[in-house]
């Protein structure tokens, strides 16, 4: 490992992998390779599949073809991904500050501490407040800060700059380069540029 790496590397492989809802069949054949320090970005209009794949690399949607691996991944290191949906999970009535404690405490506490996590996402001058009580961005920061507490080589992250302002998208940016840098993988579900040289694109197509 470099002076850097911080995370083991495994990498993640897909071969003629078809997914779709239901018996609707939504992308066929794909194969796919993120190796570590890489990341992958999916492209594609609503609809063309971007978070149905997502869920079936992270093992919540069974794929109706082909095969989904991780590559070097020692289970006694912990689970491998952070899967980060497009909603935030946030309960309206737990603090800030809370509701990350509640997050690291499920997932390992591998990370940053719970106030260096909230400083890094912008909201340690709210960490006091009623999450419901964030804006839809500060939410969606709060949903990132999850990235930090508990670490793990693989983020799969859908929309991870949905709501954010323009500092928000140069948060993302940051954290993904960070990530990378650390050997880190990532797969992102956007429809907003992120600018990285470690991260390829997957253009999916309309569905007709
Ligand atoms: N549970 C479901 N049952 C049936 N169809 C579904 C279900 N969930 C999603 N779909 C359909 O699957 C298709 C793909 O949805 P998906 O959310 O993967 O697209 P996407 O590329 O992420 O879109 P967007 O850019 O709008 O986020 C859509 O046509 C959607 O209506």
């Amino acid at each position: 490992m470099t002076p850097r790496q911080v995370h083991s590397p495994i990498s993640l492989r897909a071969r003629a992998l078809a997914c779709g809802r239901g018996d609707t069949l939504l992308i066929e054949g794909l194969d796919l390779d993120v190796e570590p320090g890489a990341g992958l970005l999916l492209r594609g209009p609503n609809g063309a599949g971007k978070s149905t794949l997502l869920l079936s690399l992270a093992g919540l949607l069974p794929p109706l073809g082909g095969e989904v691996s991780l590559f070097g991944h020692d289970p006694e290191d912990g689970p491998a991904l952070h899967y980060c949906g497009h909603r935030n999970a946030v309960r309206p009535r737990l603090g800030v500050r809370q509701t990350l404690a509640f997050w690291r405490d499920i997932n390992g506490p591998t990370g940053l501490s719970v106030d260096a996590a909230l400083e890094r996402v912008g909201l340690l001058p709210i960490a006091g407040l009623d999450a419901g009580y964030l804006s839809a961005g500060q939410q969606r920061r709060l949903a990132l800060a999850r990235l930090l507490v508990s670490r793990r080589p693989l983020w799969l992250l859908d929309e991870p700059t949905a709501a954010l302002d323009t500092d928000g998208h140069r948060l993302v940016a940051s954290l993904l380069a960070q990530h990378l840098e650390q050997g880190g993988l990532a797969v992102i579900a956007t429809h907003d540029e992120i600018e990285l040289p470690a991260l390829r694109t997957l253009a999916l197509a309309a569905r007709a």
